[in-house]
């Protein structure tokens, strides 16, 4: 990759390859946008194949995590970092105060969290190093594990979505099929579960599957058959990509509405899935309660606030239905207009000067 090139292509501001040779730390954090103010963003562990696709991983996320953040209305930009190892082998304490150390030099321009491969625990030893981590425990003050929250999101926007489709939001007798039952997807089951929807559930992990089996009367199906499963709704939770050529004709949902960051392998199956008439409800939109969760701790967290803010996830993702109605277009692209728009829109407002902090000329002070 050409690095420079891309990174002109789609704006990102900096790219920071971090190494520490005695604890193993090879990591990449990518800063796309700060328009809106610091770059929030999970750290992914993850045993990648080559430098290239960990650099690919947090580019694409970084952006990802702009758009999520402007979309939520949070007063925050995007940023990601990924680790390159095996969270399940490589982790040590040092390898996560080294980290910190790194996050701490970028003096608050990015604030990390929680991502695949990557716990609270982890979360507490950055924390010894630096301010700029979230999702810590909550005997510091902190939000903790961001999975519940983004599950009651996903929860949200699913019934918004099943309310364009169907004429109304209740999802009593619905029949779900959850693709990955891992932390978002067990809470978001049990709110499904709550409700009387029926579910169908697969994942590679068999614990995973019988757990969700036994607590909420799931039927299992084997993970290549989730696509093509009679169901109301389908909800991608596990993997990025898994809309694509293979899977698009097998779908038989009228919604798909899932936790998975990225979950059209290219904006060309976002055109194709809207074609058909099904409702997609954009994943960065709907998967949003996890980052709007942690960015309250930046106000002193306050649950009651947080769950409120989440539980908003049902206007937003309204508003992307009524924004792709009102431009004929599908709802990704919607998803998109709405947190350009907003970015633009924060950027010309802030294009007059306001002086932060102690002004320039009171350098001449004492001179
Ligand atoms: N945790 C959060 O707060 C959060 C927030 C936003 C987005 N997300 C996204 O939601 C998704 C799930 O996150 P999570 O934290 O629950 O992760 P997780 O690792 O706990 O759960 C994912 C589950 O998917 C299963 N899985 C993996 N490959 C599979 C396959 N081919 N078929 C079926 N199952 C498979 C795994 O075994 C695991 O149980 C990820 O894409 C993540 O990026 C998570
Ligand atoms: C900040 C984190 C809670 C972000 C989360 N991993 C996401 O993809 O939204």
């Amino acid at each position: 990759m050409e690095l420079f090139k891309y990174m002109e292509m789609y704006d990102y501001e900096q790219v920071l390859f971090c190494q520490d040779k005695e604890s193993g730390l090879k990591a990449i954090i990518a800063i796309h946008d700060t328009t809106l103010g610091p770059a929030l963003g999970g750290t992914r562990m993850w045993m990648y194949n080559s430098e290239e696709e960990a650099l690919e991983d947090a580019l694409r996320l970084a952006r990802g995590m702009t758009y999520k953040n402007a979309a939520a209305g949070l007063n925050l930009g995007g940023g990601k970092t990924v680790i390159i190892g095996d969270p399940r082998k490589d982790k040590n304490e040092a390898m996560f105060r080294a980290f910190g150390r790194f996050i701490q030099g970028l003096n608050g321009r990015y604030i990390t969290a929680e991502d695949v491969g990557t716990t609270v625990a982890d979360m507490d030893i950055i924390y010894q190093e630096t301010d700029y981590v979230t999702g810590i425990s909550p005997e510091f003050g902190s939000s903790g594990n961001p999975s519940p929250a983004t599950a009651y999101g996903v929860y949200r926007g699913m019934k918004a979505a099943a309310k364009e489709a169907f004429g109304s939001d209740s999802l009593e007798g619905k029949v779900v099929a959850v693709q990955g039952v891992g932390n978002v997807a067990y809470h978001l089951c049990r709110h499904l579960h709550e409700e009387g929807a029926k579910l169908i559930v697969t994942d590679i992990n068999k614990e995973a599957v019988a757990r969700a089996v036994e607590e909420f009367g799931a039927k299992a199906v084997d993970p290549n058959d989730i696509y093509g499963v009679e169901c109301d709704i389908f909800a991608p939770c596990a993997l990025g990509g898994i809309i694509n050529d293979q899977t698009i004709p097998q779908l038989k949902a009228k919604v798909i509405a899932g936790s998975a960051n990225n979950q059209l392998k290219e904006p060309r199956h976002g055109d194709m899935i809207h074609e058909m008439g099904i409702v997609y409800a954009p994943d960065y939109v709907i998967n949003a309660g996890g980052v709007i969760n942690v960015a309250d701790e930046l106000y002193g967290y306050n649950r009651e606030r947080a769950m409120k803010k989440i539980e908003q996830i049902y206007d937003n993702i309204e508003k992307v239905f009524a924004i792709a109605k009102r431009d004929n277009i599908p709802t990704y692209v919607a998803a998109d207009r709405m947190a350009e728009e907003r970015i633009e829109t924060m950027r010309k407002a802030r294009s007059q000067f306001l002086q932060n902090g102690h002004h320039i000329l009171s350098r001449r002070r004492g001179r």
